[in-house]
């Protein structure tokens, strides 16, 4: 990998000299997968991943079979994009990795690639959470203040903020400020343990901190709690009934669920897909109230907010949300997608249903916030107006602007259910998921399926969603998918349907069929 993630250092210094000497990021962690993998992801200056346009340059450059193919490839990119090499711009690249034991010498390998391109600047910010160093970068760019104890100040200062704001008249339950948090013996848990003290208004217990024996990932964390649904390693029978929270290995993924009993391992999860229903409610209500829903006035904030989900959504909360009168847009599976698409409103909110998600808000839309804001503070102050306007605005400060972030969406959630009141329970009725599988298959040649409407048809092989529809018939609610993964090499099968035995069936008829026409 040393190499790959060399010339992935290239890659994220000729994008930093490409826009002007704009901070750049890059990330050397794996994300959800076991502790002995590793990988590399690269921030571009708004925070965000990186640009789409570039990851073919990326491809190439990870693919090229020598030094000399590599240069050629360099020299025509950078003159195809009109980037002046020879140090005459500069460049800098933020780095950071997270818990893995082959970090230390990968963030090396990348050092080296983005030292390789003459006037660019590797920074080392040390072991992060993903989320953090898309934070820095966006910070940065911005003019921010960027440091990790301006990450931390900020969450923890919104939060703050919001739980001052919550209505005196809501009795939070008894059980509602403890929380259990597991950090998938990883960077998310170790980051929460020093913040935790700091953190009023919440007694936050952390297992798989990432300080024990436990092993990065191993049973654990927020993809194996999503996929298994059964309860993480270092949990004990006391935490039952307790309500939790559960991370993946870099922190950017964030579910909640709760032990059903002492005596079993089964728990009630609440996915991205909950997760994202809760900030919807919350978020329409405070601009209900800012718009004054009840006199029928002009809007003084008339809002474009959009909500994105992808065909791993449980159709149970796309139903639910589109009865709240909300129009759900669909992308393909992958943040970069879902990300882009939020972009485009004023109150983007997005979640996958394993966790990766996040709420954006535009600058425009902020910047009016704040006017509106200190308008209200000097005509109505301590108006409801007021107080929902001033939540609004501590929510774009909590939430991570930049990407998915565990650690300030779990924040997020845990401010909203004190500021309805709410117990683990009202937020699990919300609605009730449809009863669904996935299933992976091996294949000759993933790619051999290509798929259309955000990855829920295929086009080819010609004759398969013909098949996938016709098993589909057999179902009350039946709703099934194919599609390639994009992480490991295997086609994914997603079925949902009214009964648990009928949504197995429902993937493992349409997994055969993929088999027998792939295999
Ligand atoms: C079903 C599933 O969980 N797919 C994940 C997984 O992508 P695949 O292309 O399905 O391998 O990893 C992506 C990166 O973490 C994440 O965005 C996506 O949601
Ligand atoms: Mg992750």
């Amino acid at each position: 990998m040393g190499p790959a993630v060399c010339r992935a250092g290239l890659v994220a210094a000729l994008r930093s000299v490409k826009l002007g000497g704009a901070a750049v990021g890059l990330v050397i962690t794996a994300s959800h997968n076991p502790v002995r993998d590793n990988g590399v992801k690269i921030v571009d200056a708004d925070g965000g991943m990186m640009s789409q346009d570039w990851e073919p340059f990326a491809d190439a450059l990870a693919n090229a079979p020598n030094p000399d193919a590599l240069l050629q490839i360099v020299l025509q990119f950078a003159k195809d994009e009109e980037i002046k090499l020879g140090g005459c711009h500069s460049a800098q690249v933020l780095l950071a990795r997270d818990t893995r034991p082959t970090g230390e010498y990968l963030l090396a390998a990348a050092m080296k690639g983005v030292n390789a391109v003459i006037g660019a600047v590797a920074v080392d910010m040390g072991i992060l959470t993903t989320p953090q160093l898309h934070w820095m970068v966006r910070s940065k760019n911005k003019g921010l203040r960027d440091s990790e104890m301006d990450y931390f100040s900020q969450v923890i200062g919104s939060f703050r903020c919001l739980l001052e704001l919550v209505p005196k008249d809501k009795g939070a339950d008894v059980i509602n400020n403890r929380l259990i948090v597991d950090g998938a013996n990883g960077i998310g848990g170790l980051k929460l343990e020093e913040m935790k003290e700091n953190i009023s208004g919440l007694d936050i217990h952390v297992r798989n901190s990432g300080r024990g024996e436990g092993i990065l990932n191993e049973r654990c964390g927020a993809d194996f709690v999503q996929k298994e649904k059964v309860v993480p390693l270092g949990f004990v029978p006391e935490d039952a009934t307790f309500r939790c929270a559960s991370f993946d290995g870099d922190a950017d993924r964030l579910v909640y669920f709760r032990i059903v009993s002492s005596s079993d391992s089964r728990i009630d999860l609440v996915d991205g897909d909950k997760i994202l229903s809760l900030f919807v409610l919350f978020i329409r209500e405070q601009l209900d109230i800012i718009n004054g829903k009840d006199n029928q006035g002009n809007e003084v904030l008339p809002t474009r907010f959009g909500v994105i989900q992808t065909a791993y959504a449980n159709g149970a909360s796309t139903d639910y949300l589109k009865d709240l009168g909300l129009e759900v847009v669909f992308t393909p599976t992958g943040v970069k997608y879902l990300h882009k698409k939020a972009l485009e409103y004023d109150i983007g909110i997005y979640f996958e249903a394993n966790g990766h998600g996040t709420v954006l808000f535009s600058d425009h839309f902020v910047s009016q916030l704040e006017s509106l804001t200190s308008e209200f503070s000097s005509k109505v102050a301590g108006s409801s107006q007021h107080q929902a306007a001033m939540r609004l605005l501590a929510t774009s400060q909590l939430i991570n602007q930049a990407v998915g972030d565990a650690i300030s969406g779990m924040l997020l959630v845990e401010a909203v259910l004190q500021y309805k009141g709410w117990s683990f329970q009202n937020w699990c009725d919300l609605y009730t998921d449809l009863p669904s599988r996935q299933l992976k298959v091996k294949v000759q040649d993933r790619a051999a399926i290509v798929t259309t409407d955000a990855e829920r048809r295929v086009c080819q092989p010609s004759g398969l969603q013909e098949l996938i529809d016709g098993e589909i018939a057999k179902y009350s609610h039946g709703r099934c998918f194919v599609r390639p993964s994009g992480t490991e090499d295997v086609v994914r099968v997603y079925a949902e349907a009214s009964t648990e035995e009928a949504a197995d069936s429902l993937a493992k008829q349409v997994a055969q069929h993929v088999e027998r026409i792939l295999g």
